[in-house]
């Protein structure tokens, strides 16, 4: 089987973050906390949940990448949030931001905004997040999508070039682009919407993928490929959701670059 430099560069990474192991600082939401750290140790990368306002910054320093995830609001955590993306941009600490809910209240959409002036590496979210902080109109389904990846695909594209990052819609097919290059990844399974918190996850493995690989684009790629094969393969083990949860977990565990070789439906352009 034949497989392209950039499917070759993301399985590397995959060996990269098992090797190194880095510690991703989380400001996340209280609903994913402990799914997502799960799901980065299970992965083999080091979680660390911090969000007090008094250990921002040393924490910014200690951790390899950063975590955003609006999912819960305040204005404390906001301000936490604030701090700390302002200290990864000042130091060149690269972070990951997801825009949780970013289309159900102006109160996150000015939120997710301002994060975004502090220039995430990467920003992961559905399509009517991206499309919500594009065009300031509000919409979706509270924390879900009521628009598919390929409706707000040009607007994606034209969004990375003004923003200056990588974005990752996902859905039925990732969509994910600089705003130059395009991959499609038609991974993962439609179970894994009906487990809470699996696009949290896919945002906090981005964290541990940009820790070792510094294009935004394929460190997003890798993180999105391994969930999506994970998700597939566990998809098809289990009866339902609650099993899935498990079971992604424990896929994440085992995959390697072989499987995912193996298994990666991935569209370059
Ligand atoms: N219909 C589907 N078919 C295949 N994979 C899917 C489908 N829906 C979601 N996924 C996968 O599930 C993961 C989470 O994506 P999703 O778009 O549901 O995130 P999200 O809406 O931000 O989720 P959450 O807010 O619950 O964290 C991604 O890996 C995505 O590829
Ligand atoms: C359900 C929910 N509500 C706020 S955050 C969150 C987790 C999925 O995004
Ligand atoms: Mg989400």
């Amino acid at each position: 089987m034949t497989t392209s430099p950039f499917q070759q560069r993301i399985t590397t990474t995959l060996d990269a973050v098992r090797l190194q192991r880095p510690l991703v600082h989380n400001i996340t939401n209280k609903v994913v906390m402990n799914f997502t750290a799960n799901g980065l140790l299970a992965l083999g990368a080091s979680p660390i949940m911090a969000d007090a306002i008094e250990e921002t910054a040393d924490m910014v320093d200690l951790a390899n990448a950063l975590v955003i995830n609006i999912g819960t609001p305040s204005d404390r955590t906001g301000m936490v949030m604030q701090c700390a993306v302002s200290h990864a941009h000042n130091t060149g600490k690269p972070w990951v931001l997801d825009p949780v809910g970013a289309a159900a209240t102006r109160f996150r959409l000015d939120t997710a905004r301002l994060m975004l002036e502090y220039r995430p590496n990467v920003v992961r979210a559905n399509a009517s997040e991206i499309q919500a902080l594009y065009t300031g109109e509000l919409g979706g389904k509270g924390v879900d999508s009521t628009e598919t990846p390929e409706a707000v695909e040009s607007l994606a594209m034209t969004a990375a070039r003004d923003w200056q990052t990588t974005i990752a819609i996902t859905g039925a097919t990732d969509l994910i682009t600089d705003g130059y290059k395009q991959v499609r990844l038609h991974n993962g399974h439609p179970m894994m919407a009906r487990v809470t918190g699996t696009g949290c996850l896919a945002t906090a493995l981005t964290g541990a993928f940009l820790a070792v690989e510094g294009d935004g684009l394929t460190a997003v790629t890798a993180a999105l490929a391994l969930l999506g094969i994970a998700g597939e393969r566990a998809a098809a083990e289990v009866a339902g959701p609650g099993s899935l949860h498990g079971k992604l977990l424990d896929e994440l565990y085992l995959l390697t670059p072989d499987i995912m070789n193996q298994h990666l439906k991935l569209e370059e352009q």
